[in-house]
């Protein structure tokens, strides 16, 4: 579904990410860890095609990724650490523009049902957005993602600064949306989330991807230990 090929972006003189190859699979959860300037946004933002890469290939369900293609934007959805929305309008109004942007018109019933599945609590679909914690913006992301039809989710740091409850009921949406087909690439520096909700780790340093592991192959302490030994070689 996801795939980069020989992927590199350059920043000035400074490489961001240094020729990247890496496949991730209908319904994979991938999980990208990395120190601080690793890349991972990096990756990210070529994927969604903020950004264009200097050389290498960025592929969504065999398109070809290019700045602001709207082939692959339609494939996909992006939740970033703060979900961007509408302070002003209520989670329903904010669901209803964002899918009227991707050219879809739903009823009210159909949006309210996938608030529901994105795991919005009733009593706060009608709410102002600016009453909603950071959980509750993610979730009106995720119902934003559903309304798309997204095969691809791409995740920036999604449960940092969410409470454990709020982390876990996210993991849980995400893992559903696996099981029915949509792949995720998270970037993370949570190591037991990866571990736990990833079924798929790679740990990135320096724009380079030093490993691309099986989350059932590893303990949590080998995970910890070898991500360690990468992050603190200065390369
Ligand atoms: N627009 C930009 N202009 C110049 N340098 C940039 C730009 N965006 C990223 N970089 C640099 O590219 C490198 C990779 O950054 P990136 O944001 O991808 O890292 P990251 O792994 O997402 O880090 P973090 O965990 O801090 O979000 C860093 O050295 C960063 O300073």
């Amino acid at each position: 579904m996801l795939k980069a090929e020989n992927l590199t972006k350059q920043f000035g003189t400074h490489t961001a990410l240094n020729n990247l190859n890496l496949e991730i699979k209908k319904g994979d959860i991938y999980c990208l860890l990395g120190s601080n300037g690793a890349g991972k946004s990096t990756t990210i933002n070529i994927f969604l095609g903020f950004i264009p890469a200097n050389s290498g290939r960025a592929l969504i369900d065999g398109h070809e990724v290019t700045v602001n293609n709207h082939t692959t934007r339609d494939l996909v959805a992006y939740i970033p650490e703060v979900v961007n929305l509408y302070g002003t309008l209520t989670g329903m109004e904010n669901l209803e523009f964002f899918s009227g942007l991707s050219g879809y018109n739903y009823s009210k019933e159909e949006l309210t049902s996938f608030m529901e599945t994105a795991g919005l609590q009733h009593s706060a679909i009608n709410k102002r957005v600016s009453s909603y914690s950071k959980g509750m913006r993610q979730k009106v992301g995720i119902a934003i993602a559903l309304v798309k039809k997204a095969k691809a989710l791409f995740l920036d740091e999604p449960t940092s600064g969410l409470d454990p409850h709020a982390s876990n009921e996210f993991s849980q949406i995400i893992t559903r949306l696996s099981d029915q087909g949509v792949s995720t690439l998270m970037a993370t520096h949570d190591i037991l989330m990866a571990k736990n909700l990833g079924n798929r780790i790679g740990i990135m340093h320096q724009g380079t991807l030093h490993h691309d592991l099986l989350s059932e192959e590893i303990s949590h302490s080998d995970l910890t230990r070898i991500y360690i030994d990468i992050v603190k070689q200065d390369v």
